[in-house]
């Protein structure tokens, strides 16, 4: 069935798969096609599936593109590169759709886009080539991936073997990864399998979330197995008052309720907070919310504890949003660090003596962990390192130091799966 009436099937959804990818080449972050751009769900799902390998994949297409198009990329060309990079990823990455498809619909789409049309044949003929080179552009190194500029900083943080394993970990993409307010009932109605404490890992899923046993109900709530780390690390008598300092959409808020803390839960952004909102409303969990700039937050009382889950550059959520690997800069690394030294300083302030701060960002840099305990220190907070003995995290991820560090080339479970990069410090203010 096709997505748009009277276009022949599967070309409609080829062209909103387009749409999306185009959108994000020029910088917006992906957001999967819903039911309002694409009503049936089949369609939908190849749609986003196309755009997601095309992303994962990118590193491999720009090569190929370098390799078929020997004038290069031509100038005022519509949505070409999106077209032409989509029928790519179906042709080379996904053979269960189809060569023919692959080539027949790219070629189909590119003649409906008034702006790339004069360019048909030519996306004909390189696609063609392509097929004809099929073992050698599938067998291309996988470590091209990634952009040169973040492999050469993460071998140098991580080592030669992690690239590789990243490099798998983006192909792979990630699993739906869940914390419950029960896991052993959850896991047991969901088929999962249990990671650590009350984390849950769904590897295969056959319908939407809303759809899946205990949503409805607020049994749990997605949130990846790293990204639960920091919550548990409180580690605080239940009923202390603890403030989420940048909580929205609120999995850590949705913990530290769970917990037994009296929370906060505050972010400056007022759309984020709503999700933070109804989320909790569906777990039938209650937070104070305010909506305002940490920077300028000053409570009239001081918390016992802070959770900073710092904006970052998110580099260690590559297998969920993969056009960050092509879009970041380096000079936004030293910008969002610069940003969390001043929340950094301005969360101790918020903090009662003895007060205890974790710090965490979902950044793979350096910069944004381990370098930021200088900017704990001279805001007058003094590590607290997190011990072997008081918690589950997986094997690798405690630091010499007492901080936590995950990456994609971590290992949790049973089945061997992969989780984000996430830096986790703990400190406590003197
Ligand atoms: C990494 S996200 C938080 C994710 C959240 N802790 C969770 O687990 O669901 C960072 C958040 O910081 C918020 N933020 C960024 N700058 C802020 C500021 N100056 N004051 C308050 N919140 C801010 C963003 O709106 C964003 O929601």
């Amino acid at each position: 069935m096709s997505a748009a009436p009277g276009l022949p099937p599967g070309l409609g959804l080829r062209i909103k798969a387009a749409d999306r990818l185009g959108e994000v080449l020029a910088g917006a972050h992906f957001a999967p096609l819903d039911q309002s751009d694409i009503a049936d769900p089949r369609d939908r799902a190849l749609a986003n599936r196309m755009v997601t390998v095309a992303l994962r994949r990118h590193g491999h297409l720009d090569h190929v593109l370098a390799a078929l198009l020997e004038r290069g990329m031509p100038k005022k060309s519509g949505n070409f590169a999106a077209i032409l990079r989509l029928a790519l990823a179906q042709l080379l990455f996904m053979p269960e759709t189809g060569a023919h498809s692959a080539v027949h619909l790219g070629v189909e789409a590119m003649r409906r886009d008034p702006r790339s049309r004069h360019l048909a044949s030519l996306t004909n003929a390189v696609l063609r080539r392509a097929q004809a080179r099929t073992a050698e552009f599938t067998g291309l190194d996988p470590q091209l991936l990634i952009p040169e500029w973040l492999r050469k900083r993460w071998a140098k943080a991580y080592g030669d073997a992690a690239i590789a394993a990243f490099a798998q970990a983006l192909i792979e993409g990630a699993p739906l990864d869940i914390t419950a307010k029960d896991p052993e009932a959850a896991a047991m109605a969901l088929g999962a399998d249990r990671l650590y404490g009350d984390t849950i890992r769904l590897s295969e899923r056959d319908r939407p979330l809303a759809e899946l046993a205990g949503f409805a109900e607020g049994g749990w709530w997605v949130q990846d197995a790293a990204a639960a780390l920091p919550a548990r690390l409180v580690n605080l008598p239940a009923g202390a008052r603890v403030l989420d300092i940048c909580a929205a959409p609120g999995g850590k808020t949705a913990q530290l309720i769970k917990a037994g803390y009296r929370v906060t839960a505050l972010d400056a952004d007022e759309t984020r907070l709503e999700r933070l909102k109804s989320n909790l409303d569906r777990l039938g969990y209650e937070a104070e919310i305010i909506a305002a700039d940490a920077l300028a937050f000053e409570p009239d009382e001081r918390f016992d504890a802070v959770l900073l889950d710092a904006p970052c550059t998110a580099t260690g959520t590559f297998r969920r949003h993969p056009e960050l690997l092509w879009q970041k800069r380096p000079a936004d690394i030293s910008d969002r660090a610069a940003l969390q030294r001043r929340l950094i300083a301005q969360a101790a302030k918020c903090l009662n003596p003895g007060g205890v701060l974790v710090y965490c960002v979902c950044s793979l840099e350096p910069e944004e962990g381990d370098a930021q305990r200088e900017a704990a220190e001279a805001a007058g907070l003094v590590p607290m390192p997190i011990t072997a003995g008081e918690g589950e995290w997986p094997a690798g991820a405690l630091q010499a130091d007492g901080t936590l560090r995950s990456h994609p080339g971590l290992i949790v479970g049973e089945k061997g799966g992969t989780l984000d990069g996430f830096h986790v410090a703990r400190f406590r203010r003197g």
